[in-house]
């Protein structure tokens, strides 16, 4: 079955559902003798991990990850590496009240019409949980972007109508992670948590949007017709459960600007073409342009609400009212952020070795 496997030569296929006994992956593609063991894993499935904060569902599970395979004596082998997350903390019991109700904004509909069945015992695959194994991949991909001198930040820009400043560079690297929040201006981030607890406290969940960067991209990633890196960058982010929109540089404020001013002039620095401006998003006709690469997400508000909604009882056939208990995020924005990195970077880490930047055997 296609659709559980991202990239053409740093290759991850996932696997596990959230009401399993555990999530995995396996990486294929990844070359031989890098430096790798569980502590270069366990701190970014830490910052995704659920039940850290008010912000976040009450699920509570640690995300230790195991290595099974594809790694000898510390160092990769260029074999597949195989990873777990056991489940730790499942609890069905909220679903049974809502088995036959399908849950307006969530996976279950398109499931059930697809597969032909339902599984009743929370999202499955289509769950957030599933990215816990996105998040140990890219993982793998920082470290081996962090190689050749690319890092990938993102941080959060909005919670609803809560909007943060423009951040410098240092702001987002310091401030980021040091708030349940997952925004570098932390008087914004003060006033998003408030919001979504607000939104909490009245059965309601918020949205929000989700900058990233990623700096030291080398010009000349991406191909120029299918491949072009910013249509795989919108794929990959696109991808995450409950993303509802992608930009790339000013995306869709560059609607309304004109050429003269959308733009990105050049200029010799020294002998070195730059551009002043960074509009485009440092992606030009599909090619990376050696200026950072940023990206805009539009994340939904979380579609699991315990305010009553209309929606179909799949068994009686009738119209019904649903009220979802049970432990969902109030908002997905602050989780978001490190799944945000990690797709970024697989992309980024597929296109280095499909462009023979990072070899295909050995680091
Ligand atoms: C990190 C993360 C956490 C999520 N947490 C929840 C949650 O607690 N409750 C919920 O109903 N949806 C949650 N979602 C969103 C659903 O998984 C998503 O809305 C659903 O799969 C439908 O997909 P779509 O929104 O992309 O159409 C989460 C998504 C992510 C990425
Ligand atoms: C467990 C996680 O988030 C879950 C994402 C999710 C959903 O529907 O997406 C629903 C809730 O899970 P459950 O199925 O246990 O009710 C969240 O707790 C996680 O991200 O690790």
């Amino acid at each position: 079955m296609f659709g559980n496997t991202f990239g053409r030569c740093f290759r991850v296929t996932t696997f596990g559902e959230s009401h399993g006994p555990a999530l995995g992956l396996v990486i294929d593609g990844c070359p031989a003798g890098l430096l790798l063991s569980e502590s270069d894993i366990q701190p970014e499935l830490d910052k995704r991990r659920p039940g850290q904060s008010e912000l976040t569902t009450k699920r509570s599970e640690a995300d230790r990850v195991e290595i099974l395979s594809g790694v000898f004596e510390g160092r990769t082998t260029g074999m597949p590496i195989a990873m777990i997350v056991r489940n730790k903390d499942v609890d069905s019991s909220s679903y049974d009240a809502i088995k036959d109700l399908i849950r307006p904004g969530h996976a279950d509909l398109g499931y059930m019409e697809k597969f032909g069945f339902r599984d009743h015992r929370g999202g499955g695959r289509s769950s957030g949980r599933e990215t816990v194994c996105r998040v140990a991949a890219g993982a793998v991909a920082k470290k081996l972007l962090d190689m050749k001198g690319i890092r990938v930040y993102a941080h959060v820009t909005s919670i609803y109508d809560v909007i943060a400043t423009d951040m410098g560079l240092d702001d987002v690297i310091n401030n980021t992670y040091t708030n349940p929040v997952r925004c570098a201006d932390l008087s914004a981030a003060k006033k998003m948590e408030e919001a979504i607890i607000a939104a909490k406290s009245e059965g309601d969940s918020l949205g929000g949007t989700v900058e990233a960067i990623a700096l030291g991209v080398p010009a000349g990633l991406g191909a120029p017709v299918f491949g072009k890196l910013d249509a795989d960058l919108a794929s990959a982010l696109m991808g995450i459960g409950a993303v509802k929109g992608v930009e790339i540089g000013l995306g869709f404020e560059s609607a309304r600007l004109r050429g003269s001013v959308m733009n990105d002039e050049y200029y010799l620095d020294e002998g070195v073409i730059k551009t002043r401006t960074n509009y485009a998003g440092g992606i030009v006709g599909g090619i990376s342009s050696g200026m950072p690469v940023v990206c805009t997400v539009a994340v939904k508000p979380t579609p699991s609400v315990s305010k009553p909604q209309n929606t179909v009882n799949i068994v009686t056939k009738k119209e019904s009212v649903i009220e979802i208990k049970g432990r969902h995020d109030p908002s997905i924005v602050p989780r978001i952020v490190p799944v945000v990195e990690s797709m970024i970077s697989l992309v980024l880490v597929d296109h280095m070795i499909m462009s023979g930047r990072i070899g295909p055997d050995r680091v």
